[in-house]
């Protein structure tokens, strides 16, 4: 693999300006995909991993904003386009981009696989006929999307005056056609010629997820963002669906920004790992270390709870307690965590930078992609006398330390989420060989109850 950086996600915030209030969706992000590689965002819901997804592919759509950082992609032939100044070799700031370029970009070098299929696709058109468009638009844009002579060479002059004659029409070759069919092949649907044919709703929502991964890979991008891709499947498509995607990494040197609240995926997919809450990414590393030197309290906490593999679409319940809001004024200066840690200490009720995991010293410029968490522990380790119980009930009662019972709590919580991290590894590997032999129908899309799933921890924070 190589270790060329090919996303750098700099500081990134994206917000929300609603009637509620400003919305912090994404709180100063930062990490970096290199070719070929893949990166997992992992954390419960609502906790920003779909905005991060859509803030990296420029959806971000009003009421919404990235307020600050940048997004710089490596990419020559658009940096020679854009103009861009030296000093930044070939790395190209997406957030100043205008709509026009970051658009062209969508397919060809960013692709997508949404979270909710039927919402990505165009009901009123065929699976088949939307990979195709998918396919041509690849080829129109190869090389450089902004040159004429590269689309004439291709395709004709004739087409090429037919297609920007009549954009909307869309001009589908045979071989875009043909290639949308081997496409359908790839991603595992059975009599690719003939579902091509049909329309979104006549597909069950695995074959619907199956097919939207054939049309992201259809522009073969650079960077492939997952956002959940096998949620809602039962677990030998989810199987099949993952080992596809690493087929085509291996053959293409693509990059994966895998979302996932399944850490089970994370595992068996990713190279290095975000754990996203509250819209910060609170702790990131290779998978090692955040699978056997995790410091982030809810890190470990995630990993004490692995979704019951059975229920594919269970949601995270690491820790006792919920997500805090995101809006503006009510999220209060401090770890964002503390309300819900067992390790809450009073030097939370500020809030930390980002540490290296393994000095704790404070990471400032991480161009090494070293083992990084937000939380104290990093630097100072766990102190029980200083523990305390951070109430998150109105947030006027910053720093009202109820110490009494706090401690009590606390070492509850600690028993319950701390299970052992090998459980993680040993369920992982059962669960892969449990898909070689599952027998399970493949259509039957397993159904997402969130509330079937009970929390490893109890009681009220
Ligand atoms: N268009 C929008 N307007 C206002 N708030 C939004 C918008 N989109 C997302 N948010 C808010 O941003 C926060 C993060 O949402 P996001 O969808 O990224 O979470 P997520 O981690 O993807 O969750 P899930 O696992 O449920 O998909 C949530 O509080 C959500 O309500
Ligand atoms: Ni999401």
């Amino acid at each position: 693999m190589s270790t060329h950086d090919l996303l750098r996600v700099c500081n990134v915030s994206t917000r929300f300006l609603t009637e509620t209030g400003q919305i912090n969706a994404v709180e100063d992000i930062s990490f970096t995909v290199r070719d070929g590689e893949t990166f997992g965002i992992v954390g419960e819901s609502g906790s920003g991993k779909s905005v991060t997804a859509h803030t990296i592919m420029g959806l971000i759509e009003s009421p919404g904003r990235i307020t600050s950082g940048e997004i710089w992609y490596r990419d020559s032939a658009l940096a020679d386009a854009v103009g861009v100044d030296e000093s930044n070799g070939a790395f190209v700031n997406l957030v100043e981009l205008d709509a026009e370029t970051r658009r062209a970009l969508r397919g060809p070098s960013f692709g997508m696989i949404f979270q909710d299929p039927m919402s990505s696709m165009d009901p009123s058109v065929t699976v088949g006929e939307q990979i195709a468009q998918a396919v041509e638009a690849q080829r129109r844009a190869s090389t450089n999307p902004r040159s004429v002579s590269t689309r004439t060479q291709q395709y004709g002059l004739m087409r090429f005056v037919v297609d920007s004659l009549i954009p909307h029409r869309g001009y589908v070759s045979t071989e875009s056609k043909q290639r949308a069919i081997e496409l359908l092949d790839m991603a595992g649907i059975p009599d690719p010629t003939e579902r091509a044919e049909a329309y979104p709703h006549e597909f069950s929502g695995g074959m619907l997820q199956r097919a939207m991964i054939a049309q992201a890979l259809a522009g073969e991008p650079d960077v492939l963002v997952a956002d959940e891709p096998t949620t809602a499947l039962d677990v030998t498509i989810q199987a099949q669906i993952l080992s596809l995607l690493s087929e085509i990494q291996a053959e293409t040197d693509m990059s994966v920004i895998l979302i996932t609240h399944n850490l089970g995926v994370i595992a068996r997919m990713c190279d290095r790992v975000g754990v996203m809450y509250a819209g910060e990414i609170v702790e990131r590393g290779s998978l090692a270390d955040i699978f056997e030197d995790a410091v982030h309290p809810y890190t470990k906490g995630l990993l004490g709870s692995v979704p019951d593999i059975d229920t594919p679409g269970a949601r995270l319940e690491p820790v006792a307690g919920s997500v805090p809001s995101l809006v503006d004024e009510e999220m209060g200066e401090r770890c964002y965590f503390a309300d819900r840690c067992p390790k809450a200490m009073e030097a939370c009720l500020d809030p930390p930078p980002e540490f290296d995991a393994d000095t704790g010293t404070v990471l400032e410029d991480d161009t090494e992609n070293r083992h990084g968490v937000k939380c104290v522990l990093a630097q100072r380790g766990y102190d029980p006398d200083a523990s305390v119980s951070i109430s998150n009930a109105n947030s006027n009662s910053d720093g009202d330390i109820d110490s009494d019972d706090s401690k009590n709590t606390s070492a509850d919580n600690t028993k319950d989420i701390f299970n052992p991290i090998k459980n993680v590894i040993k369920t992982i590997s059962s669960e892969t060989n449990a898909n070689a032999n599952a027998d399970a129908d493949a259509d039957a899309d397993a159904d997402a109850n969130p509330s079937s799933k009970t929390p490893s921890g109890e009681g009220e924070p």
